[in-house]
């Protein structure tokens, strides 16, 4: 969900000695102005941890919003990774020490306006992309190796992985050791992975690892949800009833700044969309394009929306932008499952833990959950899961503050629909089940009667 572009790296990450729930803008002026690793991260992670376990009161008090800084495209040489970067690696979290870092100061100029830095023409990363493995050819976890690991690895050690990104941003994602990802790093989601550790949701998100530093940039080191799956085929979809946060809102009433990029993709999909002021400035606003996106697709209408299918023929698809009726939604989910009963009711009694967990979750009652997703995943074994993924928008309440996600949006409650979404979802699929099965039943009675036609046939 959030870009490239906006992400803090530990090349612009502009964290303040006074903690990292300062106004955003403060950030954003800030960013840049100092390095840091992501070692600064992990330890501000953990000093939030330490003060939510003590009951002082969190750096998170304040409600939160991604940072907004620009990442340049290269930057940042790669290092020789020393033994003492393993030294103290500890269960996966790998904190290294990079006191001679290449980390640069460079990442990000004055800004002034979020809206000029989401002004980016950046394009979707949307279907099967090669990731460059960086596992060595013994295919151990990295904190393992530590006795033989060097950095960066050599050409013929790095193997190639065919992944699918359905949604997010090119070059989001890098592979990493056997069967892990690395995703540019976001604070928002790294502090969500750090306060799920002890959440009910926790068997629910992708296992998370720590941060990791490469080439001075910093990822998210987490789990591939694909990795267990014979050719799968995967669906995403975005949750709740709104897609961007009511501080980009605000934002745009103060500073309004319509975007090119956003204008173009709206007259691709209807020529009609655009207001003729939008067409006569050539630019749409952020809050504005999202919203036209919601009410086109089914996330006004049913509170989640499909984002992209990959079958496991190797087909992707993410032309759903105006897929908005419940049964156009129910036709796409039923050629997804393959008309398989087995597999519907496999997704379904995950998606009811998932809700049965979000009801206890404390972590989901103190967060607005803004762009997250449910990633659904199959193959031919009729193994079927349900991850919940993508943190980057997710955002701390203020302290005391919780949210029901099933009562309508008003700006300023920060509602977001999420739990509303996910019931219709269950019904959706429910209606996939009950189609299959009536099918399922159809085939079998139409077969029993060729066999007694063919029976009494031969008998006659
Ligand atoms: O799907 P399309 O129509 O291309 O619109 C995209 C998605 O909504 C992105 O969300 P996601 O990444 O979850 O798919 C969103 O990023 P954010 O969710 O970070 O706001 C993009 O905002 P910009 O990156 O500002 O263009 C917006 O242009
Ligand atoms: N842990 C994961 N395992 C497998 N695939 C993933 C994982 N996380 C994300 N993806 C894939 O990447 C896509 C984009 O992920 P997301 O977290 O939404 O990125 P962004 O924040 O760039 O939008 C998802 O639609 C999914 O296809």
């Amino acid at each position: 969900m959030p870009k490239e572009c906006r992400r803090k790296s530990s090349k612009d990450f502009g964290l303040s000695g006074t903690g990292i729930n300062e106004g955003s803008r403060l950030e954003r002026r800030t960013a840049g102005k100092a390095s840091h690793t992501c070692d600064d991260h992990v330890e501000k992670a953990a000093q939030i941890a330490a003060s939510s376990a003590t009951g002082a009161p969190t750096v998170m008090d304040a409600p939160r919003v991604p940072q907004v800084t620009i990442t340049p495209e290269s930057g940042g040489s790669s290092r020789e990774m020393q033994q003492e970067d393993w030294d103290d690696a500890v269960d996966g979290a790998l904190r290294r020490k990079l006191s001679n870092s290449s980390v640069s100061s460079t990442g990000s100029s004055a800004v002034e306006s979020e809206d000029d830095l989401l002004s980016d023409n950046e394009s979707k990363s949307k279907g099967i992309i090669t990731l460059e493995h960086l596992d060595t050819v013994e295919s151990k976890a990295w904190w393992k190796l530590k006795t033989i690991v060097h950095w960066p690895f050599s050409v013929t050690q790095k193997r190639k992985l065919n992944w699918v990104q359905l949604a997010g941003h090119k070059g989001n994602f890098k592979a990493a050791d056997e069967g892990n990802i690395l995703k540019k790093f976001s604070e928002n989601e790294m502090l969500c992975f750090e306060k799920l550790r002890d959440d009910a949701l926790l068997p629910f998100v992708p296992g998370y690892h720590g941060t990791l530093e490469k080439d001075g940039e910093c990822f998210l080191h987490m789990t591939d949800l694909l990795v267990n799956f014979d050719l799968p085929n995967v669906m995403d979809c975005k949750m709740g009833v709104r897609t961007y946060l009511e501080e980009e809102l605000v934002r745009a009433r103060e500073r309004p700044k319509p975007r090119e990029d956003l204008y173009t993709k709206m007259m691709e999909v209807d020529s009609e969309g655009p207001t003729p002021q939008e067409h006569s400035q050539r630019g749409v606003t952020k809050p504005r394009y999202m919203q036209w996106r919601e009410t086109i697709s089914s996330t006004n209408t049913l509170g989640f929306r499909i984002e992209g299918i990959k079958k496991c023929d190797g087909t992707c698809r993410t032309d759903f932008k105006k897929t908005r009726s419940k049964e156009d939604v129910i036709q796409v989910f039923k050629d997804f499952v393959g008309g398989n009963g087995n597999i519907t009711k496999c997704y379904l009694s995950r998606l009811t833990e998932i809700q049965q967990a979000l009801k206890t979750s404390q972590f989901f009652r103190q967060h607005e959950v803004i762009g997250s997703s449910l990633l659904f995943i199959h193959d031919h074994t009729s193994k079927a899961q349900v991850w919940i993924i993508d943190f980057g928008k997710t955002t701390a309440l203020p302290e005391g503050q919780t949210l029901s996600h099933d009562i309508c949006w008003q700006e300023g409650n920060r509602e977001d629909g999420y739990l509303w979404g996910l019931e219709n979802l269950i019904h959706t699929l429910e209606s996939v089940s009950n189609e299959v099965t009536a099918e399922e039943t159809f085939r079998s009675v139409a077969t029993e009667t060729d066999c007694c036609q063919t029976i009494e046939a031969d008998g006659q």
